[in-house]
C-alpha cells in the first residue's frame, strides 16, 4: 500500500480513531491537539483516556502542540474538531499552508451545521482556506463510532467529493480489513445526513428512557429519515444519499447505540435533566443540541415540514414534557405517505 503523510487535526475520541486507522494503513501519521496534556499522553503512553480509555494506540502516530509542523508535508489533512472550532481551526490551517506554501487533500470528518450561518463543514473550510492550498476537498461521513472502530469492529464509511478522484485518494488511504470505505459525490447530502441524525438520535434516546419499544423506535427511525430526507431534497441533494450509509446507515447508528453521545443525551432529556446537567454530564460535543436549533430555523426558511425535529426543538430548547411533544406529534393532521 502506499504509505501517505496524513495530519489529524483533533485529538478527540473521533480524530483519535481516525488517526489509529491511518496509522494502522502504514500511514505517517501526525495528530494535532490543542492541549499539550493530551500531545504528552499520547507520545509516551499511546493513550488518549479521556476519549478512549486505555485503547492502546498505533506506536507510529506522532502527536504535536504545533500545527504548522503537524501538516508540513501532509498530503490529506482530516478536521476532526467539532462544529464550533471548524472554522477557527481551518484559519490556522490556512495561515500554516500559506507559511509552508503547500497544498493539501482536505477531509472535513465534523458532522453539524454552523450556528449562525447554517454553513457545513467543508464550507467553512472551502470560505477559509485560499484555493491555491486546497488540492481538493471531501467529507468522511457514515456509521462510525469511535469506540467501535478503535476495536476493529467491522465499519463502513463514506468519503464524499465533487471530484471522485479525491474521495478515491481518501479511500486508498484510509480503508483496511475494518474500515471500508465507499466514495460518493453527493457532498451537501453526506453532509445533511451527518448533522440531521443527530437530532433524531436524540429523540431515540428520549424514547427510551420513557420505555417505549420497537413500535415507536421504527416510526421514528423512518419518519425521521423522511423528514432528512425532504430537508435534503430542498437543498438539491440526492434522495439515494439518505438511503445509504450518510443517511439512514448513520441514523441507525446513532440512534440505536448507547456509544451515541446524542443518542445518550437524549436519554438524559427524557429523564427530566436540564441542557447544563446533559452537556456536563457527557464531558464530548453533542453535536445535536446546537444542529436541533440550525433545523428549528432552516426547517422554516426553506418551507420544509420537520415535525420531529421541531418536537426535539421544543423539548430542548422550550422545556416541553417529551411525553407531551410526542402526543402532539401523534395528534398531527392525518396523511398520505410518500407525500
Ligand atoms: N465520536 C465519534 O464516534 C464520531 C464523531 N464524529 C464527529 O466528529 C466531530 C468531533 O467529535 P468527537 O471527536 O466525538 O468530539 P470530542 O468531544 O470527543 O473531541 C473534540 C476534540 O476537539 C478538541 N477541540 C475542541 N475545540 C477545539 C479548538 N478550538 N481547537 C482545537 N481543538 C479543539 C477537543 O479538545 P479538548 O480535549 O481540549 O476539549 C477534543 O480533543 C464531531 O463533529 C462529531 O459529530 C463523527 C463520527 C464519529
Ligand atoms: O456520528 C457518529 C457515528 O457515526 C457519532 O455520533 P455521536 O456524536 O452521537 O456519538
Amino acid at each position: 500500500m502506499k504509505q501517505t503523510k496524513i495530519a489529524v487535526l483533533g485529538a478527540g475520541s473521533w480524530g483519535t480513531a481516525l488517526a489509529n486507522v491511518a496509522a494502522e494503513n502504514g500511514n505517517q501519521i501526525m495528530l494535532w491537539a490543542h492541549r499539550a496534556v493530551t500531545v504528552e499522553e499520547i507520545n509516551s503512553r499511546h493513550t488518549n483516556k479521556q476519549y478512549l480509555g486505555d485503547r492502546v494506540l498505533q506506536a507510529n502516530i506522532q502527536a504535536t502542540t504545533d500545527l504548522k509542523a503537524a501538516v508540513d508535508g501532509a498530503e490529506i489533512v482530516l478536521s476532526v474538531v467539532p462544529t464550533k472550532a471548524t472554522r477557527e481551526v481551518a484559519k490556522q490551517l490556512n495561515q500554516a499552508l500559506v507559511e509552508l506554501r503547500q497544498s493539501v487533500i482536505i477531509v472535513a470528518a465534523t458532522k453539524g451545521l454552523e450556528p449562525e450561518t447554517y454553513k457545513f463543514a467543508s464550507q467553512m473550510i472551502e470560505e477559509e482556506v485560499m484555493p491555491q492550498n486546497l488540492t481538493g476537498l471531501a467529507v468522511l461521513a457514515g456509521p462510525s463510532h469511535a469506540e467501535g472502530v478503535i476495536k476493529h469492529d467491522p465499519t463502513t464509511v463514506v468519503a464524499v467529493s465533487k471530484q471522485l478522484s479525491i474521495a478515491k485518494q481518501v479511500q486508498a488511504a484510509m480503508s483496511n480489513a475494518t474500515f471500508r470505505v465507499y466514495t460518493n459525490d453527493d457532498v451537501v447530502g453526506a453532509e445533511l445526513g451527518g448533522a440531521l441524525k443527530n437530532v433524531i438520535a436524540i429523540a431515540a434516546g428520549t424514547l427510551q428512557s420513557l420505555g417505549y419499544d420497537a413500535n415507536a423506535k421504527a416510526a421514528l427511525f423512518t419518519r425521521g429519515l423522511n423528514e432528512m430526507t425532504q430537508l435534503g431534497r430542498s437543498y438539491g441533494a440526492n434522495a439515494m444519499t439518505f438511503m445509504g450509509l450518510a443517511g439512514v446507515g448513520d441514523l441507525f447508528a446513532t440512534a440505536t447505540s448507547e456509544h451515541s453521545r446524542n443518542f445518550k443525551a437524549g436519554m438524559q432529556f427524557g429523564q427530566g435533566k436540564t441542557m447544563d446537567e446533559v452537556i456536563d454530564n457527557m464531558g464530548m460535543v453533542i453535536e445535536g443540541i446546537s444542529t436541533t436549533k440550525v433545523v428549528h430555523d432552516l426547517a422554516q426558511q426553506k418551507g420544509v415540514e420537520m415535525p420531529i425535529s421541531e418536537a426535539v426543538y421544543q423539548v430542548l430548547y422550550a422545556q416541553e414534557d417529551p411525553k407531551i411533544a410526542i402526543n402532539n406529534l401523534m395528534e398531527r393532521p392525518l396523511q398520505q405517505e410518500g407525500k
